[in-house]
């Protein structure tokens, strides 16, 4: 058989079945989708528990990515693919890059690593330490986070500190949220895999998990690049806001707008406010219901 695309299947960190775009060459399959179109790859790596990047293809013998020590890599690979095909589909763009950039993520870094990242070329995730967190890539909105601060870097490209930097944070919450968008919880799928219900932030009720839900509570500190995942719970009640009166639908034209059109590296939070508002007088007018709900989402939150 001639290298190809092929379809393989595994289970997720959840045990939930998945089917996967993979290549078969030489006798082994990789995690390696060709099936979208100009050309973007997705691929899936491994770093085996080092700290070396980008690591080494996850590769299998049979197509059939069944082992558990595979389900980080099963989750990295199919939820990079539904995150392509989100903004593809929805908002028209081919990747990070809307040129069909490889989006490349590595699973199995580091040991016990409890987070993820973004290094600025591709996706990284550790396996937490089981108590903390599970694989962080076992999580859809997670994936979503991360691969958002990409398309922020090649659009807005919201500077990583205070105002800009919680802004930076908060889009990628709140494209979290729209991939996954059957709770208002960010990373609840691998946060402390034996305690269920909890998670990592909340966009409906930020100050559940430490975070201010109002311009009166910013925390003014240099720890956290001036407290981007803290501070972020501001922006993030106002999106809440804005999805519970206006719809997903409308909101997510909102936000892909005013990311890529409006907002610049060193937007706040007043600015990210005007530069929704333009966003929904362009796309639905500016005496519209929907404009107004967007008015009336951070005039809630005290930002002006
Ligand atoms: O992308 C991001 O904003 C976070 C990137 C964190 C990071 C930055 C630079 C180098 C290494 C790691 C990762 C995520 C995050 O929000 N991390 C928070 C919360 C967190 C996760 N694991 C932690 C361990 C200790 C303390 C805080 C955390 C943070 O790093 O603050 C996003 C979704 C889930 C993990
Ligand atoms: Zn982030």
């Amino acid at each position: 058989v001639t290298d190809a695309g092929t379809t393989g299947y595994g289970y997720g960190l959840l045990d939930d079945y998945k089917s996967l775009n993979t290549y078969y060459s030489n006798g082994t399959y990789y995690l390696y989708d060709v099936t979208k179109p100009m050309n973007g790859v997705i691929e899936t790596r491994t770093a085996n528990n080092g700290s070396s990047l980008p690591g080494n293809y996850s590769v299998d013998s049979n197509n059939a990515w069944t082992a558990y020590s595979q389900a980080a890599d099963v989750d990295a690979h199919a939820y990079a693919g539904k995150v392509y095909d989100y903004y593809k589909n929805t908002h028209n763009r081919n990747s990070f890059d809307n040129n069909g950039a490889t989006i490349r993520s590595t699973v199995h870094y580091g040991s016990n690593y409890n987070n993820a990242f973004w290094n600025g070329s591709q996706m990284v995730y550790g396996d937490g330490d089981g108590s903390t967190f599970t694989s962080l890539s076992g999580a859809l909105d997670v994936v979503a986070h991360e691969l958002t601060h990409a398309v922020t870097e090649r659009t807005a490209g919201l500077q990583y500190q205070y105002q800009s930097g919680a802004l930076n944070e908060s889009f990628s919450d709140v494209f979290g949220y729209f991939l996954d968008s059957g709770d208002y919880l960010m990373g609840e799928d691998v946060y402390t895999p034996g305690v269920s219900g909890d998670a990592l932030r909340s966009l409906s009720n930020p100050p559940q998990y430490g975070q201010p839900a109002h311009m009166n509570d910013y925390i003014n500190t240099s720890s956290d690049n001036g407290g981007v995942h803290t501070n972020s719970g501001i922006p993030n009640k106002a999106a809440y806001n804005t999805i519970q009166s206006i719809g997903k639908a409308k909101a997510e034209k909102i936000y892909y707008r005013a990311l890529t059109v409006y907002l610049t590296p060193t937007s706040n939070f007043s600015y990210a406010r005007a530069a929704l508002l333009q966003s929904a007088a362009d796309l639905y007018g500016s005496g519209s219901s929907t404009y107004n709900s967007v008015k009336a989402a951070w005039d809630a939150v005290g930002v002006y």
